[in-house]
């Protein structure tokens, strides 16, 4: 399981010109491994989820997926992609409200011709991966906000995703639930081997990640400062 963006460069339409958003822009993430990305407002971090995450195709570049290069693609092909290999927690949970905490996983599933049975149980192992099986018949309304996101992260772990991208999953949070949020997430990571990459502009939560890049004006730095070369972060 893996993520590679290779030479990266995606661009916006802007008043007749165009804004470069992301600027060749190179990083590989290996399985079991969080990658964390920093950058200020407008940097460049939700347009690379979005491109690593195959919503978005990149102007030029190669984006892999678990060895799959997404850019040989057709739309159809990315979406089936995208569904079994990539899991995205957004950065406000987003949960149904009507459902239980249990039901946001089972839906969440693929169905697959699997028994109703074996995705209620794996939803499940999915709550209490998260140390939320106590909460399981619980709605949004009746969790806190450190929960929902526990919720959000299972719900996107459902599937096993090989990659999984997460967009400011502490900005909702106070410190010490932010920080609960992260290591959740390292330790996940390392469990399952998944490729994760991890978006902020909050530095101070980052202790559990196994990498921390800087992001400005669409160009990557190492180790997160605004030295170094640009563009370029090659595998751990
Ligand atoms: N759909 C769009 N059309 C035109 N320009 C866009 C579009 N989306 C983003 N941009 C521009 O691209 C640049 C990067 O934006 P992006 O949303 O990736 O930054 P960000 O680091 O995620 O910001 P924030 O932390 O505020 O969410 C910004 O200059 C932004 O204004």
């Amino acid at each position: 399981m893996s993520l590679h963006l290779t030479d990266v460069t995606l661009t916006y339409p802007d008043a007749g010109a165009r804004l470069t958003a992301l600027d060749r822009v190179a990083l590989g993430v290996p399985g079991g491994t969080v990658t964390a990305v920093v950058g200020p407002s407008g940097s460049g971090k939700s347009s690379l989820l979005a491109v690593a995450g195959t919503l978005v195709t990149p102007d030029r570049g190669r984006v892999t997926v678990d060895g799959t290069d997404v850019t040989d693609l057709t739309r159809a092909e990315r979406a089936e992609l995208r569904r079994r290999s990539v899991g995205i927690v957004f950065q406000q949970p987003h949960l149904l409200p009507s459902l239980t905490a249990v039901e946001q996983l089972q839906v969440m599933a693929r169905i697959d011709g699997r028994p109703a049975r074996a995705v209620r149980d794996r939803a499940m192992e999915g709550l209490a991966a998260v140390g939320m099986a106590g909460e399981a018949g619980r709605r949004p309304h009746q969790l806190s906000g450190g929960q929902r996101q526990r919720v959000n992260i299972a719900r996107a772990l459902m599937n096993d995703p090989a990659v999984l991208l997460v967009d400011e999953p502490t900005s909702a949070l106070d410190r010490e639930r932010g920080a609960a949020v992260v290591a959740l997430l390292t330790r996940l990571t390392r469990e399952r081997g998944t490729a994760t990459v991890l978006v902020t502009h909050d530095r101070t939560l980052l202790g559990a990640a196994d990498r921390v890049v800087g992001i400005h004006d669409g160009r990557l730095r190492p180790g997160g400062g605004r030295d170094g070369a640009a563009g370029t972060v090659p595998p751990a």
